[in-house]
């Protein structure tokens, strides 16, 4: 026995001692590694020690390893000759988002991961295929008719299916969880901005409710085991499982065909009713240009769904949460939206329209906060072209996968000062009113030309949300003081939901009807 560990140790150490001057001697800019406060990069394994150990809590330990860092930038590596740098330095995510925009495109590597499911849809290409789509969904996003149609939309899920469920709630003590009832709002509304189609997610019988059901179902499963390719430690296991259809990759087969399906449909038939004037959706708007083919409308519309789904529901789960253990916030919003009423002539229950969500500045600065802590996307990742060096002096590779991490920003006190841990809307307030950001530093809906094409309309929708709840419900979180863990995914989800009991609001004048 001791005879062969002697010699297993005689045939590992030149092996060893090889890939040790192999990784760090093969290529030229390692140094940089070394010189590096903050990942710890062992020989050979590089980060992935320390990434495992970590995994669970990733985001925690790498703004911890990012802050500590003097200029927020932190350099890995990982087997196989894999290098990559994160940022939460606004001087840098405007190198990579906008001064030096062509060298960060999302590159091969985060194409190929969802590109079974979004084909090359605007979220999932680069270069001209993605210039084109930019070019006509940001035009049709700055139309009138279509804001209309989304404000119109948002009204009418808030009206009759959003409402409803929470005074059944109140009336019946149900235990809600509020982030499932925000995902199926989101769902609902981004479906009929997409394709026109309602699948009645909330309640309601939509256009067709169990069709409906089963499409926000196998959209789940496709987006989440598409997203959960990004969380492998080595990319080849995934590759592995789809190879041989097993385990994940099979489910995930069947559900993209579920949903490739599903889509295929809607657009034939629409393509053979020809240009229906009636429509006002996204869909109408790509059919307008006859170059596109029904694969390359589908890929269209699938981006669009994913990239408006979980993202207005994240911020306002973690918004509704936050906003629970501070009733002093609560009641300084509720204070403006009655001065909006008052103004406006308008009774609880009446809508707001665009004019009216645009003047309330405390409510957008309370969710700005919020996101500012718990951003929907998390972390963004590139890949770059060639080699670069950022603006603080670090140095980028070719192919090196370049991520900004939003959350860690949100929690820098080179950017926001000693109190960035602190729920402070007042920070976005100047005399009263609410003032924007540069978005390098706040880039919670990205920035430079990939900005967020839905912010708007996001922040409609929300801000929409917010007024109507928070006027007509207390929301009580069950657990209101523990922070709730997320889960690691393209978008920061609750782990196990929020679950919520829901009072119809007691007001001076007795409860409101
Ligand atoms: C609070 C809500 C939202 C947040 C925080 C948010 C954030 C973001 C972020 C960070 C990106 C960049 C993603 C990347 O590089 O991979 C993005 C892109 C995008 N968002 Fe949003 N988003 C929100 C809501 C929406 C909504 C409601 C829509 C409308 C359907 C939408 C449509 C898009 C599109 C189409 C892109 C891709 C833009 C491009 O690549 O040119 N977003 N968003």
């Amino acid at each position: 026995m001791e005879l062969l560990s002697l010699q297993s140790f005689l045939i590992l150490l030149p092996i060893s001692i090889y890939l040790f001057y192999y990784y760090y001697h093969s290529e030229p800019k390692r140094p940089q590694i070394s010189r590096q406060t903050g990942f710890k990069n062992y020989p050979i394994v590089g980060v992935l020690p320390e990434f495992l150990k970590n995994r669970h809590k990733f985001l925690q330990w790498s703004t911890q390893v990012l802050g500590s860092c003097p200029t927020n930038t932190a350099i890995f590596f990982r087997p196989y000759k894999f290098y990559g740098v994160m940022t939460a330095n606004p001087i840098n995510v405007e190198h990579m988002l906008k001064t030096n925009f062509e060298n960060y495109p999302k590159g091969d590597r985060f194409i190929s991961m969802l590109g079974d499911f979004l084909g090359r849809g605007i979220f999932n290409s680069d270069g001209d295929l993605w210039k084109l789509q930019r070019k006509t969904a940001s035009h049709e996003f700055n139309t009138k008719s279509l804001r209309n149609f989304v404000v119109q939309n948002v009204i009418v899920e808030i009206k009759t299916r959003l409402v409803p469920l929470l005074e059944q709630a109140s009336k019946s003590g149900w235990v809600l969880d509020l982030q499932e009832v925000l995902e199926r709002f989101a769902f609902d509304n981004v479906c009929k901005l997409a394709f026109n189609f309602d699948p009645g997610c909330l309640g309601g019988h939509g256009d067709g409710a169990a069709a409906g059901a089963e499409f926000m179902a196998a959209f789940e499963e496709a987006a989440t085991v598409s997203c959960g390719r990004f969380f492998y430690a080595f990319p080849s296991l995934w590759k592995t499982k789809k190879f041989f259809n097993i385990g994940s990759e099979r489910s995930l087969r069947k559900s993209i065909s579920a949903v490739h399906r599903f889509a295929d449909n809607i657009i034939q038939s629409r393509l053979k009713a020809k240009v229906d004037e009636s429509q006002e959706d996204l869909l109408f708007r790509f059919i307008g240009n006859n170059e596109n083919s029904p694969e390359f409308l589908r890929d269209i519309i699938i981006s669009f769904i994913l990239a408006g789904r979980d993202t207005t529901s994240s911020a306002l789960t973690w918004f509704f949460w936050l906003l629970s253990s501070r009733p002093d916030v609560r009641e300084k919003i509720l204070k403006e939206l009655e001065a909006i009423r008052v103004r406006t002539g308008k009774t609880i229950g009446d809508t707001y329209g665009v004019d009216e969500l645009r003047d309330m500045d405390y409510l957008q600065a309370a969710i700005s906060e919020s996101m500012r802590l718990y951003p929907p996307v998390p972390v963004d990742t590139k890949e770059s072209l060639n080699d670069d060096v950022f603006p603080d002096g670090t140095f980028v590779g070719k192919n090196w996968l370049v991520m900004y991490q939003a959350y860690a920003m949100g929690r820098m006190k080179s950017i926001w000062g000693n109190d960035c841990e602190e729920f402070r809307p007042e920070r976005w307030l100047e005399n009263g009113a609410f003032r924007q950001e540069n978005p390098f530093r706040f880039p919670v809906f990205h920035a430079g030309p990939r900005m967020c094409l839905g912010k708007d309309m996001a922040t409609i929708q929300m801000k929409s949300i917010a007024a109507s709840v928070i006027e007509r419900f207390d929301i009580d979180v069950r657990d209101k003081l523990t922070c709730p863990d997320y889960v690691m995914a393209l978008t920061l989800r609750m782990k196990g939901g929020l679950p919520v009991t829901v009072r119809v609001r007691e007001r001076s004048g007795g409860v409101h009807n």
